[in-house]
C-alpha cells in the first residue's frame, strides 16, 4: 500500500474531519483557546495581587484585579461552557456520520472491488482500528484540542515567562542569579523533553509491535460478532453447537494478550513520565525560589513564573506526545486513503455515448473472464448474440458461470479479453448511468430492507403506488398485500418498525419480482426467480410469463428445465464456455448432449414408478 506523507495526509485528513463534523475545528480553536488562556489570565492577575498584598497594598489596585480575575473567569467559564456544549452535540454524532461516510463510499464502489476480498478486509480494518483503538480519522478528531490546548498554553507560558530574564531590580549576584543558571535550567528542560519523546516513540513500537504479530486482532472480532450476531446463522450454531467452536476461533484471533502487554507498558511508561515532570518541576521551584530569595523577583512574580514555567513543561511534554500520536497514526490514514481511492475504473472508462433509442442488440464476441486473483476461467471465448424481444433461458450444473454471464452484461465486471457489444458499439462506451438503466434484474441474492413495502418495490422513498400495486399482483404478491396491515405503507421486518411484517423467502422473491417490473426497463434477466416459490405460484409466474414480460427482452437462467421450455432459445453452459443453443426440442433430441443428460436426470423423478 502506498505510503504518503503524513503532512498531506493530515491535510486531508482534517479536512474530512471538517466534512463530518462542520465547525468543529473552529469551534476546537476557540474552546483551545480558553481553557489554555483561563488559567493563565488567573494566574497573572494573582501575581499582581501577591505583588501589591506584599508592595504598595493599593487597596484600589488589589480590588480592581481581583475583579478583573472574577470578571475573566466568569467570561471564560461561560464560553467555554457554550463551545463545549456545542462540540459535545456534534461529537454525539460523530460515530453515526463516520460509518455512513465509510457506508457511503462502500456504495459508490465498482462492483468488482466490492467483491474483492482485500478491499473488505481494508474496510473491515479502517472499522476495527476506529473502533478498538480510536486510529485513523477519528484519532485525527479526538487529537486536535490534544494540539491545539498546549499549542496556546505555551504561548501564553512564554509571555508570561518574559519577565523572568529581564529583571532589573537590585539583587544579590550569585551563580543561582546569573544567566549560567538560567542557562543550565533551560538545559535540563531540553534533557528531559527528548526523554519523554523516546518513551512515547517506544510505546508506538510496542502498539506497532502488537498490530505486526497481530494485524488483524481488531478486525477478527468485528468479524466473530457478526458471526455471532447474525440472524441467518442462528439456526445453524444452534443445530450444529457451532457456539464452543466459534468461542474456540475466537480466542486464538483475539490478540488479547498483546493487548494487555502493551497497555501494561502504556502504565508503566506514564508513571515514568509524571516522575521525570515532577523532577523537573522540584527542579523549577528550587531555582525561582532561590532566586527569589536572593531577590530578584517579587513575590507575586514567583507564582507566576513558577505557573508559567510548570505550565510551559507540561505543554510541550502533551504536544511531543501528540506529535507521536500523529506519526503513530499516519499509517491508519494511509490505510483509508487507500479505501477512498479506490479507483473508478468502470464508471469512466466510457465515452459517455448515448444509449440507442431503437431496438436493442447485445453480442458477446470472444469474451473470456477470471475473477480477481482467481486462476481459472469462469467464462471462456463466449460468443453469442441477444436477440430483441425474444426469451432466451440460460441452463447449466453449478458454477458453470451463468452468473457471471449476467454481470459481465450488466457491466458489474469487465472482461479480461473480448468485448461485449450493443448495436455493434462495445458497451464499455455507453454513459453507464444510462446502461444501468436497461436492465431490471433479480439475482439469486437479492436484498429487500427493512423499508416499507411500497418502497422496496419502487427503490426509492416516494413511489407510485398504483403501479407499485399493479407490479405486486403481477408477480403473484396480491394476496399477500390485501392482508398487510397497512399496505404498501407496512413495513419489511421489525428493524424500523414494531408493526412491521416478516415475509417468506417465496414471499420476498415475489416482491423482488415486482421490483424489476416497477423499474419497466427493456431487458428483464431473472437469475433463478422461481427457486423459492411454492409448485402453485412458479406455475402461475411461468403461465403468465410472456404477460408479466411483455414485449421486453428477457433472459431466464434457471436448473428447473421443464420451465424453460417456453423460452424460444436455450444456451447451455458448462464449464465456463456455451457448449449448445436451441430450442427445447431441439436440444433434447440431441441424445449425447449435456441438455438431454441434464434433462434426463430431471425428468426420472417425475415419472411414476
Ligand atoms: N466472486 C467470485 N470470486 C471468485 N470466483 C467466483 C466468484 N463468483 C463465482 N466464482 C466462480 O466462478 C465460477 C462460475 O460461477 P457462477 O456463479 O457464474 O456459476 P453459476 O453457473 O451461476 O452457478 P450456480 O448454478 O451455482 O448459480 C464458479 O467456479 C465460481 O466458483
Amino acid at each position: 500500500m502506498k505510503t504518503r506523507s503524513i503532512w498531506r495526509n493530515l491535510w486531508r485528513g482534517y479536512g474530512i474531519v471538517n466534512q463530518l463534523t462542520p465547525a468543529y475545528i473552529p469551534l476546537t480553536v476557540v474552546g483551545s483557546f480558553i481553557k489554555a488562556a483561563q488559567p493563565f489570565a488567573v494566574l497573572f492577575l494573582s501575581a499582581r495581587i501577591i505583588n501589591e498584598l506584599a508592595g504598595d497594598r493599593d487597596i484600589g489596585r488589589i480590588m480592581l484585579y481581583a475583579a478583573l480575575a472574577v470578571g475573566l473567569a466568569f467570561v471564560l467559564s461561560a464560553l467555554n461552557a457554550v463551545v463545549t456544549r456545542r462540540i459535545t452535540t456534534m461529537n454525539s454524532t460523530l460515530w453515526a456520520r463516520f460509518y455512513f461516510f465509510l457506508g457511503n463510499r462502500y456504495m459508490q464502489l465498482n462492483y468488482d472491488q466490492i467483491e474483492d476480498a482485500a478491499n473488505n478486509e481494508n474496510l473491515a480494518d479502517i472499522e476495527a482500528k476506529a473502533n478498538g483503538n480510536g486510529l485513523g480519522i477519528l484519532r485525527l478528531h479526538w487529537s486536535l484540542p490534544e494540539l491545539l490546548q498546549p499549542l496556546f498554553e505555551l504561548a501564553a507560558a512564554i509571555v508570561l515567562v518574559f519577565g523572568m530574564f529581564s529583571s532589573a531590580s537590585n539583587y544579590e549576584r550569585t551563580f543561582i542569579t546569573s544567566p549560567f543558571a538560567t542557562g543550565l535550567l533551560i538545559l535540563l528542560v531540553l534533557l528531559i523533553l527528548p526523554f519523554t519523546y523516546v518513551v512515547k516513540k517506544r510505546e508506538q513500537r510496542i502498539l506497532q509491535q502488537a498490530f505486526e504479530i497481530n494485524p488483524k486482532a481488531n478486525t477478527y472480532i468485528q468479524f466473530f460478532n457478526e458471526y455471532m450476531q447474525a440472524k441467518n446463522a442462528a439456526k445453524d450454531i444452534r443445530l450444529y453447537k457451532q457456539a464452543p467452536a466459534i468461542e474456540e476461533h475466537y480466542k486464538k484471533s483475539d490478540g488479547l494478550a498483546y493487548w494487555y502487554k502493551f497497555f501494561d507498558y502504556l502504565g508503566k511508561n506514564n508513571a515514568l513520565a509524571a516522575g521525570m515532570n515532577a523532577l523537573l518541576a522540584g527542579c523549577v521551584y528550587l531555582f525561582i525560589g532561590l532566586r527569589a530569595l536572593y531577590g530578584m523577583y517579587p513575590l507575586g512574580s514567583v507564582v507566576q513564573y513558577i505557573g508559567a514555567v510548570t505550565g510551559a513543561v507540561g505543554a510541550l511534554a502533551n504536544l511531543i506526545g501528540v506529535l507521536g500520536n500523529y506519526i503513530t497514526n499516519n499509517p491508519y490514514l494511509d490505510l483509508m486513503f487507500h479505501y477512498l481511492d479506490l479507483p473508478d475504473n468502470i464508471r469512466k472508462s466510457g465515452s459517455a455515448r448515448p444509449i440507442p433509442q431503437d431496438e436493442l442488440e447485445f453480442e458477446f464476441r470472444d469474451v473470456s473472464f477470471k475473477y480477481p486473483g482467481g486462476s481459472d476461467y469462469a467464462i471462456e471465448r463466449l460468443s453469442m448474440k441477444l436477440h430483441v424481444g425474444r426469451r432466451l433461458a440460460i441452463v447449466g450444473m453449478n458454477g458453470s458461470g451463468k452468473t457471471t454471464m449476467i454481470k459481465l452484461l450488466c457491466r458489474l465486471y469487465e472482461p479480461t479479453d473480448g468485448v461485449i457489444t450493443l448495436n455493434g458499439v462495445d458497451i464499455r462506451e455507453y454513459d453507464y448511468a444510462a446502461y444501468m438503466r436497461i436492465f431490471s434484474v433479480v439475482f439469486q441474492d437479492f436484498k429487500l430492507y427493512s423499508f416499507s413495502l411500497g418502497q422496496n418495490v419502487a427503490a426509492s422513498e416516494t413511489y407510485d403506488a398504483k403501479l407499485a400495486e399493479e407490479c405486486l399482483q403481477t408477480a403473484g404478491f396480491g394476496e399477500k398485500l390485501k392482508a398487510m396491515p397497512g399496505g404498501l405503507e407496512t413495513c419489511l421486518h421489525k428493524d424500523f418498525s414494531d408493526e412491521g411484517v416478516e415475509i417468506s423467502g417465496g414471499e420476498a422473491q415475489k416482491v423482488a419480482l415486482a421490483r424489476a417490473l416497477y423499474k419497466n426497463a427493456p431487458f428483464v434477466i431473472l437469475d433463478e426467480p422461481t427457486a423459492a416459490l411454492d409448485p402453485i405460484a412458479e406455475f402461475e409466474i411461468y403461465a403468465r410469463f410472456h404477460e408479466i414480460i411483455g414485449d421486453k427482452t428477457a433472459i431466464f437462467v434457471s436448473h428447473r428445465l421443464s420451465s424453460c421450455r417456453f423460452c424460444h432459445d436455450i444456451a447451455v453452459f458448462h464449464e465456463g464456455r456455451l457448449i449448445q443453443r436451441g430450442s427445447h426440442d431441439e436440444l433434447v433430441a440431441d441424445r449425447g448432449g449435456k441438455y438431454a443428460e441434464l434433462w434426463n436426470a430431471q425428468a426420472q423423478y417425475y415419472v411414476s414408478a
